[in-house]
């Protein structure tokens, strides 16, 4: 499995937290940035790692601003990117196994670390069920075909 990390400013503390989380479960990652030094703008960093997934480079984005929107919606504009939006376990476990989902964003500024690790946690750990779920998968991504 390799996984690719990125974060806005106001997710980095966050992301840097999910590194160490990758590091610990031995998951091969990439860092996208940002730095943190400075204030930029989620688009530019949400919408390149959402491409590497939709290209094959990697399985899995996981990606960080200050409430998760901005890089949910960001990603989701990314041809074969299905991003959710997470902020409990429940839902990590439930995008993988209901929706196939290959991104999720986080919030920096609406959950703690120790949360994030375990969303994080619960999603990599988690494996699309198929059957009446690919049916609606597939839906979505024959509507995003047209
Ligand atoms: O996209 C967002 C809000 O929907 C993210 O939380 C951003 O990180 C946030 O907008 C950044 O805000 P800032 O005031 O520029 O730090």
């Amino acid at each position: 499995m390799k996984v690719v990390i990125t974060s806005d400013h106001g997710g980095v503390n966050i992301r840097k937290e999910i590194a160490s989380l990758l590091e610990d479960m031995n998951i091969e990652y990439d860092d996208l940035g940002c730095a943190g030094d400075c204030s930029v703008d989620y688009p530019d960093y949400a919408i390149p790692a959402a491409e590497k997934v939709a290209q094959g480079e990697y399985d899995y984005a996981i990606l960080v601003c200050g409430t998760g929107i901005g890089m949910s919606i960001s990603a989701n504009k990314v041809k074969g990117v299905r991003c959710a939006l997470v902020h409990d376990v429940f839902s990590a476990k439930m995008t993988r196994q209901h929706n196939n989902a290959n991104v999720i964003a986080l919030g920096e500024r609406v959950i703690g670390p120790g949360l994030a690790r375990e969303i994080v946690k619960a999603f990599l750990e988690s494996d699309f069920e198929g059957g009446r779920h690919a049916n609606r998968v597939n839906k979505m991504m024959a509507y995003e075909e047209n």
